[in-house]
């Protein structure tokens, strides 16, 4: 593969933290950041990251790198999905779990779209990747909806491990290894 630079638009500096610790070790691809928080259409998390992309691509006019995350509760039949970011700033960790209550399933699954570019006007691929854990009360500190979420086979809360460990298991490591794969044979 040949050298290459790509943009990745997020105004979210935890995902851009965890993007580089992955994507730096990969040899040939540099990492530079665009802080903008982009509009979000409402739909499917597909369409959703997918017209991301193509917007991050007008402003960028390069090579383009977005993400896309929702956090899904099976008993919602996937909601709050791609909405989680705003149902956690309005109703916080406890609120989530208290949406949960008058249900006996608390199975949820984190999902994370990568969106990829060439630039402006060429196709847009995506890579998802999934990882299915339940809803808990809070445990633990880190970003957004961490402390809540306890990946199956695990006795703690995303919040909980280490930064390599949530690395090696999250639904971002899962399509972020779609997206190296993808860049590699380009
Ligand atoms: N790996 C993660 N672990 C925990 N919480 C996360 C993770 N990734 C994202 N979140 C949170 C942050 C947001 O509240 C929500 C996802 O919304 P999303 O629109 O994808 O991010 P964002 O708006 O913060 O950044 P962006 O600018 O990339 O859109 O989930
Ligand atoms: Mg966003």
């Amino acid at each position: 593969m040949v050298s290459k630079t790509l943009t990745f638009v997020t105004g979210n500096k935890n995902k851009l933290a965890e993007v580089k610790a992955m994507l730096g070790k990969v040899e040939g691809i540099e990492i530079e950041n665009h802080d903008v928080d982009l509009p979000e259409l409402q739909g499917e998390p597909e369409d959703i990251c997918r017209e991301k992309t193509r917007l991050a691509a007008e402003s960028i006019k390069g090579p383009t790198i977005v993400e896309d995350t929702s956090l899904c509760f099976n008993a919602l039949h996937g909601l709050p999905g791609p909405y989680i970011k705003d149902f956690l700033k309005k109703l916080g960790h406890e609120g989530l779990n208290t949406i949960l209550a008058g249900f006996e399933d608390k199975s949820a699954y984190s999902q994370t779209i990568f969106g990829y570019t060439d630039g402006p006007g060429h196709e847009v691929h995506l890579f998802p990747g999934r990882c299915q854990g339940r809803i808990v009360p809070p445990r633990g500190n880190y970003f957004g909806w961490d402390p809540i979420f306890q990946p199956d086979g695990k006795e703690q809360t995303f919040a909980e491990m280490s930064h390599e460990e949530k690395n090696t298991i999250s639904h971002r490591s899962r399509a972020l290894a779609g997206l190296i794969q993808f860049l590699q044979q380009m």
